[in-house]
């Protein structure tokens, strides 16, 4: 779309730099230098400070060298080596990404906030956020899970756009980042349905937010009048069109499709990480392939359904079946993924999967844990737990309730 009458570019801010969030970083610093009409050179990247030392996988590990044995600054590493020693080891960052320990002045001025961060950490870092960002700033969710508290159940997208009264969109697909950071093909799924008054993109089709459609607590603002109180994005700015979402993201080796089902997208992303457990614990008792097919099979089902029973004006079907944020990742993450690797050795070594958390990862964080524990609330609050076995199975088998040799019974419809 042309940019008319804009002279200001957009600067963005990726919030959050574990494994997908400086992956993220990587590919939106490529494409910002690809369209410098639209977007400013530089993209800032928060950092939750922390010491680290050279692991062997980082490019520069040399055991002769101090930097291998003494602490330094995550972020001051980044930026001296190009390179998140801890969190993506090994791959080459562009110097147009600088990490910025301070979260506040890392967002100064941003138009666009990329979020990436674990998802439990989303509602702090936005309360420190409020009233600091620019008014008219959209964002874009890349985290994969949900909010639960009394009131009911809140998409990360919905969460963040309402601490910081700001418009957002979410981003998930089938997305090992690993594999991304290292430029391996991969297809992923945006869901951008901008608010009416950046009227200068395309009419979206569909509802005019889907992400703040709220059915289950009815003392949260309906969407129009959240529409109201966002502010536009001035003219100064190209608008924030899907054409120009796409050009954030969209690389050779990622593949954009945008859709306007923030709901969906947002959705798929955060209950796969419970299905993938469930995988990991069928996996890790060597039941083999068929064991896990049939638990992806029954989580693929209740992940529809869930869409469809708690939000069933805006999630779509089709968008699971679909697109790259439904049953693709659900594929990706019960094969690859940290939270199937985890239940999977969890399984085989007879110990939790939180101690396989804590000496596997290396800090990097699972969200399917809990994940199950949240969306069990939810579902136990609304006296549903029978009609999601899946989910309910592995809240039980984390519980220490049941064990992973008892899920075919669990699932097994009752008659
Ligand atoms: N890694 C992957 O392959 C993918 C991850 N995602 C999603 O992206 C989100 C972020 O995951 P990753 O970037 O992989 O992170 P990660 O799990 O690799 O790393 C954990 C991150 O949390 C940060 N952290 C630790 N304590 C913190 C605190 N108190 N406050 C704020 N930050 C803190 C660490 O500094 C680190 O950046 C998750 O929701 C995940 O599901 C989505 C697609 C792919
Ligand atoms: O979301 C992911 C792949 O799409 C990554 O899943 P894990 O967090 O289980 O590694």
């Amino acid at each position: 779309m042309a940019t008319l009458g804009a002279h200001k570019k957009h600067k963005v801010t990726v919030v959050g730099s574990g494994n997908w969030g400086t992956t993220m970083s990587k590919l939106v610093a490529e494409n910002v230098k690809a369209y410098p009409t639209l977007f400013e050179e530089q993209v800032d990247v928060w950092v939750y400070e922390e010491e680290v030392t050279l692991p062997k996988e980082s490019r520069h590990y040399d055991p002769s060298s101090e930097l291998a044995s003494k602490p330094q600054k995550l972020s001051e590493l980044f930026n001296k080596l190009h390179e998140n020693v801890k969190y993506l080891p090994g791959i080459t960052l562009p110097s147009n990404v600088v990490a910025n320990p301070d979260l506040v002045d890392s967002c100064k001025d941003s138009t666009i906030l990329v979020f990436v961060l674990p998802h439990q950490f989303i509602p702090r870092v936005c309360d420190q956020l409020a009233g600091k960002i620019v008014p008219y700033a959209r964002a874009i969710c890349c985290t994969k899970g949900v909010d639960v508290s009394e009131k009911g159940i809140r998409l990360m997208s919905e969460a963040i756009g309402m601490r910081l009264n700001i418009y957002c969109g979410a981003l998930s697909g089938a997305n090992i980042a690993t594999e991304i950071a290292q430029e391996k093909y991969s297809e992923t799924t945006v869901a951008y349905d901008p608010p009416p008054m950046d009227s200068r993109a395309p009419t979206p089709k569909g509802s005019p937010n889907a992400s703040m459609v709220d059915l289950i607590s009815p003392s949260r603002p309906v969407p129009s009048e959240r529409s109201a109180r966002l502010k536009a994005l001035p003219n100064e700015y190209p608008p924030l069109s899907h054409e120009n979402v796409r050009k954030l993201f969209h690389r050779p080796y990622f593949h954009v499709r945008i859709v306007d089902d923030v709901v969906g997208v947002s959705l798929g992303g955060a209950l796969k990480n419970i299905i993938a457990i469930a995988a990991g614990f069928v996996d890790g008792l060597g039941w083999g392939d068929n064991a896990k097919a049939a638990v992806m099979r029954v989580g693929i089902l209740e992940m529809v359904k869930f869409g469809k029973e708690f939000f069933p004006d805006s999630a779509k079907t089709s968008t699971f079946t679909e697109e790259s944020c439904g049953v693709a990742d659900v594929i990706t993450s019960c094969m690859g993924g940290r939270n199937f690797r985890c239940a999977k050795m969890a399984t085989e070594r007879g110990e939790s999967i939180y101690e396989i958390e804590q000496k596997e990862l290396n800090g990097q964080k699972l969200q399917g844990t809990s994940t199950a524990y949240e969306v069990n609330s939810f579902l136990k609050h609304q006296g549903l737990e029978s009609e999601f076995p899946l989910f309910t199975a592995v809240y039980n088998i984390l519980e220490g309730n049941a064990k992973p040799e008892d899920i075919p019974e669990l699932i097994e419809p009752k008659i």
